[in-house]
């Protein structure tokens, strides 16, 4: 069932079928990687090279409130820097294979996102860099603490999910033209939590 914060729209948002939004498609699968979650929660924290990467605002630098990794095929631009593809870790390339099956899209790169806890965050964006092509299917994967995922669309109206170990969103369509999305700091939460935005990437 879905959380009542799962509710925001005024009704149930549906689980493990495609959404219709105004401007883009949702797919909301609370459950689809629940069984190996710990497993892989815990490999990944470990594996992983993760990286502090500088984020440049109103002039000054400042560390990005998360830890990062960029891995697959291609090297990733974004906000201003071009950064290199770690290869592809064994148990991400795997996963990647059950979340293309599950939402029938092949991907060559993933962003991991590790929160440390509630104070670490990511804010309003949307993954439209040009290289992503026009209409980019985008898979997040959740590990370990659940945390507060918002989406705005140009005209005001919002949407919240809360994202839970295993589960996997998929944003798809027209979405990144006229939604936003961003993950609030959340000062109760003290775990940390793993998101695997799983990409694929024109030359
Ligand atoms: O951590 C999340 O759920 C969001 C990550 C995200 O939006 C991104 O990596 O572009
Ligand atoms: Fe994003």
């Amino acid at each position: 069932m879905p959380t009542p914060a799962n509710s925001a729209i005024g009704h149930p948002i549906p689980e493990d079928a495609w959404l219709p939004l105004v401007q883009g498609r949702l797919l909301w699968c609370p459950h689809a990687f629940i069984e190996p979650a710990d497993l892989w929660l815990a490999q990944l924290q470990n594996d992983i090279p993760w990286q502090q990467h500088r984020l440049r605002m109103f002039g000054k630098e400042l560390n990005e409130p998360r830890l990062s990794c960029w891995m697959g095929e291609r090297s990733y631009r974004y906000s201003g820097k071009t950064r290199a593809a770690e290869p592809w870790h064994p148990l991400v390339k795997k996963i990647a294979q059950q979340v293309s099956k599950l939402c029938g899209q092949p991907f060559n790169g993933v962003l991991l996102n590790l929160y440390r806890h509630g104070q670490d965050s990511m804010g309003w964006h949307a993954d439209n860099e040009p290289a992503l092509g026009i209409n980019p299917t985008i898979a997040s994967l959740t590990l370990g603490a659940s945390r507060r995922f918002k989406l705005r669309h140009t005209s005001g109206e919002q949407l919240e999910l809360v994202l839970s170990h295993g589960s996997l969103l998929v944003m798809a369509g027209e979405m990144q033209h006229h939604w936003q999305h961003a993950l609030p700091k959340m000062a109760a939460c003290h775990e940390p939590r793993i998101n695997l935005t799983f990409r694929w990437l024109n030359e």
